[in-house]
Formats: C-alpha cells, structure tokens, sequence
C-alpha cells in the first residue's frame, strides 16, 4: 500500500486550506493553515502548524499537528487523524479537532474548548 506523505496543500470540507512543507525523516512537519472560517471578529491571518506523522511502513499513517492562530486573540487548534487512500485513489485525511481560545477569568473555562471533525482532500 502506498505510503501516504502529507507533503503538499490540503481542503477541508470548511474550505479551510492547509500547506504541509517537507516531512522530515522523523515524521515530523510543518506547515501553514488558512481558515476559512473563524468566531473572531476579525479576518485570520495563515497561521504557523507543527506536527508529526507515523512514517510506519504499511502506510495509512496517523499523524497529529497544532495549530497557533496568530494576530488576534490567542487560541490553539489541534488536530488528530488518519490518511487513507480513497477507493478512487485520491488521499484523503479524517481528523478530530480540539479548539481551545483564551477566556479572561478561570471561571469561564468550562466554555473555552470547542471540538469537531474535518476531513481534507489533496488540492489540484
Ligand atoms: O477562530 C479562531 C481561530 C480559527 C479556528 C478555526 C477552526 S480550527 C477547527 C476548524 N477547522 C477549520 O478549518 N477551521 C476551524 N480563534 C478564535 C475564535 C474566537 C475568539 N473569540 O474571542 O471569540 C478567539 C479566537
């Protein structure tokens, strides 16, 4: 099976946009994230992503990033999940994500996580 390399740009079914540069040899990466979507009140700025894949030999690789949302006020993304080779040969990446944004006082930390799922396509 065909060993699944995140190298490249990525769509997500929100229309957010994502660049993963080189895979080193460790599996780990980096890259950038365009949001197409956001509850803040002003236009996201590409923000810087960090994560690692498994580069095990049978493929269809797990792999995990974060993202740090520049410019406004802070909040951190995560993602977790799975490459898979499409039945029509095109790659396709199944995620959750976790969504934590800054809250002013301890006691509205219970509202400061949100969680979903994204699936991305290879663009082009
Ligand atoms: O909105 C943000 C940062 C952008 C988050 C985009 C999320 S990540 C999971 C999901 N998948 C995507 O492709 N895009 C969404 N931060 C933010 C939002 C609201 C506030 N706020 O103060 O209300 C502060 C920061």
């Amino acid at each position: 099976p065909q060993q699944c390399d995140l190298t490249g740009w990525w769509k997500n079914d929100l229309g957010s946009r994502m660049q993963v540069f080189k895979v080193e040899n460790d599996g780990t990466f980096s890259g950038e994230y365009h949001t197409a979507v956001s509850s803040a009140m002003k236009p996201i700025q590409p923000s810087p992503l960090v994560g690692s894949q498994h580069l095990d030999e049978d493929g269809q690789c797990t792999f995990g990033f974060t993202v740090n949302w520049k410019k406004f006020s802070d909040s951190t993304a995560v993602f977790v999940g799975q490459c898979f080779n499409g039945g029509d040969g095109k790659e396709v990446l199944h995620t959750s994500w976790l969504l934590r944004e800054k809250v002013d006082a301890e006691s509205n930390d219970w509202k400061a996580t949100r969680t979903g799922r994204n699936t991305f396509a290879r663009m082009g």
